[in-house]
C-alpha cells in the first residue's frame, strides 16, 4: 500500500487557487491504514466493536459520529496511544499492534493544538525534530520550508498567544507535518475556531492534504466538515461502523436510520416491507406505514415482511396548494396532506416544518427562499406534500 509522493519545483501557495505541489520531497511515501476486526474494551465498556476498515493511501478519511461512538478511540489505536483489545491494525503493510507511537510513522494533531506557550512558533515546530536528533542545518531547512507552506514564515518568532486561533491551528499542523509522517491524524482540528474561520481553515486543510498527497484521518462530529473534507466518510454508532462511503454516497444513499438522521435533514418513515420487485437498478420497495398507507421507495435489497424504514431528503419533497395537486392515481403515490406548522427563513434557504394530517409526524421541507416566497403559502395552511419514489431511500435498519 505504499506509493511515492510529491517532488516538484513549483512554489507552494496557501492562499492561491490551484494546488501547487510541495517544493521538496516530504513525505517521500504515504501509506494506507487497515483495521481487521478491531475491538477496544475499557473494563466492561466496549468502546469499539469488531471494526474492519481499509483507508486507501493518500485519502482524506473522516470518522464521523456522535459523542461517545468510538471515533477517538479508533484513531488513538491507529496512532498507538491506546492498546488494542482484539484484532490487528496495519499501517501500510506493517502490523503495528505492538509498536510504540514513535515507530508508526504517524503524527497526531490534537484538538487544543497542545502548543508550548513559552516557545516561539519556530521552536514549537522544531521541537519534534530536536527530539529525533536531526542536525541543526536540516532542522532549519525543514522548519523554514514547512512554515512557508502553511503561510506562517513571518510569524516564526511569535509566541502562540500572539497568534489567532487559525494561525495556532496552522502551527500545530506544521508541527505535525515537519516530522514527515506517513499518516496524519487530526482530532477535531477545527472545533476551537469560529464559524467563518472554520470554513476557511477546512479549505486550507484539504488543500494541504492534496499538496502532500498524504493519508489524513480526522475525527469529527460535524457532518458539514466531513462532507467538505473527505474522500471517504466512516459513520460510527455505538462503537461500530454503520456506513462507509464518499460524501455523495452518504448524503444521497444513507443505509440506516441512524445515518439518515445523523448526516442530513432526512424525513424518515417507519413501516413494514409489503412488496419488493427487483429491476435493473435494484429493488422497488413498497412499505406499509401505519396510519399513513403505502409508500414507494428504492433500495439495494429488501425482504418482504421485514420491519424497516425509508427516508426522503428535505430538499427532495414537494409542497403545493391542495388545489394545484395532481390527483391522478399515479400522482397519489407518496403524496400526503400536511399542515404547515413553522416557517424559518435562514437566508438562501427557508426551512418549513409540516405536520402530516394522518399521523401528526413532522416533516421538514427545505426550499430556496426566493422559490418559497413565490409559492405564497402560509403557516396553518393544509397542503399536498409529495416526493418521488426514486428520491425515497430504503433503510434496512
Ligand atoms: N479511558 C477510558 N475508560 C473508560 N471508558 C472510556 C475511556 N475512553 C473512552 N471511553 C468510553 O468509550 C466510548 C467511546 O469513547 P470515544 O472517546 O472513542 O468516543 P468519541 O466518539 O470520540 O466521542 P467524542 O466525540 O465525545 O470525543 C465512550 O463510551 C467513552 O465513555
Amino acid at each position: 500500500m505504499t506509493h511515492s509522493s510529491v517532488s516538484a519545483s513549483a512554489s507552494p501557495t496557501v492562499d492561491g487557487g490551484g494546488v501547487a505541489p510541495i517544493p521538496y520531497d516530504i513525505p517521500s511515501t504515504t501509506v494506507g491504514v487497515s483495521l481487521r476486526s478491531v475491538t477496544k474494551k475499557y473494563g466492561p465498556v466496549t468502546a469499539v466493536e469488531n471494526i474492519t476498515l481499509d483507508i486507501p493511501p493518500g485519502s482524506y478519511c473522516c470518522l464521523l459520529g456522535p459523542s461517545g461512538c468510538g471515533k477517538t478511540t479508533t484513531m488513538r489505536m491507529i496512532a498507538g496511544h491506546e492498546d488494542i483489545t482484539q484484532g490487528d491494525v496495519y499501517i501500510g503493510d506493517l502490523r503495528v499492534n505492538d509498536l510504540p507511537p514513535a515507530q508508526r510513522s504517524t503524527a497526531m494533531m490534537f484538538q487544543n493544538y497542545a502548543l508550548f506557550p513559552h516557545k516561539t512558533v519556530w521552536q514549537n515546530v522544531e521541537f519534534g525534530l530536536r527530539m529525533r536528533d536531526i542536525p541543526k542545518p536540516e532542522r532549519d531547512q525543514r522548519v523554514g520550508e514547512i512554515l512557508e507552506i502553511v503561510g506562517l514564515s513571518q510569524f516564526a518568532s511569535r509566541k502562540p498567544a500572539q497568534l489567532s486561533g487559525g494561525q495556532q491551528q496552522r502551527v500545530a499542523l506544521a508541527r505535525s507535518l515537519v516530522t514527515r509522517p506517513q499518516v496524519l491524524m487530526l482530532d477535531e482540528p477545527l472545533s476551537a475556531l469560529d464559524e467563518n474561520l472554520r470554513v476557511k481553515t477546512r479549505g486550507e486543510l484539504r488543500r494541504l492534504q492534496k499538496q502532500f498527497g498524504m493519508t489524513f484521518i480526522q475525527v469529527t462530529h460535524n457532518q458539514d466538515e466531513a462532507y467538505s473534507l473527505s474522500d471517504m466518510i466512516v459513520v460510527m454508532d455505538h462503537g461500530r461502523i454503520d456506513q462507509v462511503g464518499t460524501p455523495q454516497e452518504i448524503f444521497v444513499k444513507p443505509i440506516s436510520q441512524f445515518v439518515a438522521k445523523f448526516t442530513g435533514d432526512n424525513n424518515i418513515f417507519k413501516g413494514t416491507v409489503c412488496r419488493a420487485d427487483q429491476d435493473a437498478e435494484g429493488y422497488r420497495v413498497q412499505m406499509e406505514v401505519p396510519k399513513l398507507g403505502t409508500l414507494l421507495c428504492r433500495g439495494d435489497y429488501a425482504q418482504v415482511g421485514a420491519e424497516a424504514a425509508c427516508s426522503v431528503r428535505a430538499d427532495r419533497v414537494k409542497v403545493e396548494p391542495l388545489s394545484a395537486a395532481d390527483t391522478s392515481p399515479r400522482a397519489l403515490v407518496n403524496q400526503v396532506t400536511a399542515r404547515i406548522v413553522a416557517i424559518e427563513f435562514t437566508g438562501y434557504v427557508t426551512r418549513v416544518t409540516l405536520a402530516l394530517e394522518k399521523t401528526g409526524q413532522e416533516v421538514l421541507y427545505k426550499v430556496r427562499s426566493t422559490d418559497w416566497v413565490s409559492q405564497a403559502l402560509q403557516e396553518g395552511q393544509v397542503v399536498a406534500l409529495s416526493w418521488l419514489a426514486d428520491d425515497c431511500v430504503f433503510l434496512s435498519h
